[in-house]
């Protein structure tokens, strides 16, 4: 079943430049779709179209049934909690210990209050406990985030991102900033993730050869336009030529 899908989604930013040209895909529930293109191609404004950190018009975005552009503020926020983001930079409080940040994925369930107070319960400090657990950190849930490696941080935001109990994750250059030990334990966890738990991942990505090992698709951008779109397997060569122009020969190893 399609759980999200963009209709002639167009973006400019200040009515200059066109960043996203007649973007149109479909999505369906528990995929690994890696997104991949040049610097610039648009695909963090791709991401942030989705979710409407930036305004849709003209095109439409459809999530779970529901036009992303026509929501009300309140019927916004109450769709972001089924929308988990996960950032190049983690986005994480550095002053705040580890279980604060994840119960931070709960914000979007509370009312202003409750989140300034930090009003969370047994249960939802347990979740946040066992989700620490099973990304392999929770020796470290009481350490202020800032006194974690970059790894760790980013299974921080993963933590942050399924407390809200999503059904889609949005991947921003998860791995952008990490070595490649810590770069296989992320993507390993987002995958596990996908299968396991069926939620579907949307996950920006530099580095082709991980889109190709991870995601099941990959969809090409290049200048806002999608110029690919199909099964990993058959991203060959020529097409990543395509997608990436004179930066490919840096991409390619195989
Ligand atoms: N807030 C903004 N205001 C104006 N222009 C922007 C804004 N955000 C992005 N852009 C422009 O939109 C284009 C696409 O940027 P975007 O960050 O979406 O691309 P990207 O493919 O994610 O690039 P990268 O891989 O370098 O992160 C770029 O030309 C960028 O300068």
């Amino acid at each position: 079943m399609a759980l999200l899908e963009l209709k002639e989604l167009n973006k400019s930013y200040n009515s200059e430049v066109q960043v996203l040209k007649n973007v149109e895909f479909t999505v369906n529930t528990g995929e690994f779709v890696s997104i991949i293109g040049p610097s610039g191609a648009g695909k963090s404004t791709l991401l942030r179209c989705i979710n409407r950190m930036v305004d849709i018009e003209p095109g439409s975005v459809y999530f779970d049934g529901q036009d992303v552009g026509a929501q009300s503020k309140k019927e916004l926020r109450k769709l972001r909690t089924n929308i988990g983001m996960i950032f190049q930079h983690y986005n994480l409080v550095p002053r705040l210990t580890v279980i604060e940040n994840v119960l931070h994925g709960r914000f979007g369930y509370k009312s202003t209050l409750q989140g300034i107070l930090g009003r969370f319960t047994e249960q939802e400090k347990q979740n946040a406990f066992d989700l620490l657990e099973k990304l392999g950190i929770a020796e470290h849930a009481y350490k202020r985030c800032d006194q974690l490696s970059g790894g760790q941080q980013q299974r921080v935001g993963i933590c942050r991102a399924l407390i809200q109990e999503p059904k889609l994750i949005l991947c921003d250059e998860p791995i952008a900033s990490l070595d490649p030990n810590s770069s296989k334990i992320i993507m390993d966890h987002l995958k596990k993730i996908s299968e396991d738990l069926g939620i579907t991942c949307i996950v920006n990505l530099h580095q082709v050869e991980v889109a190709k090992d991870y995601a099941s698709r990959i969809i090409g951008l290049k200048q806002g336009e999608v110029v690919f779109d199909g099964p990993s397997p058959l991203l060959s060569i020529d097409k990543i030529e395509h997608i990436y122009g004179m930066e490919s020969k840096e991409l390619i190893t195989v």
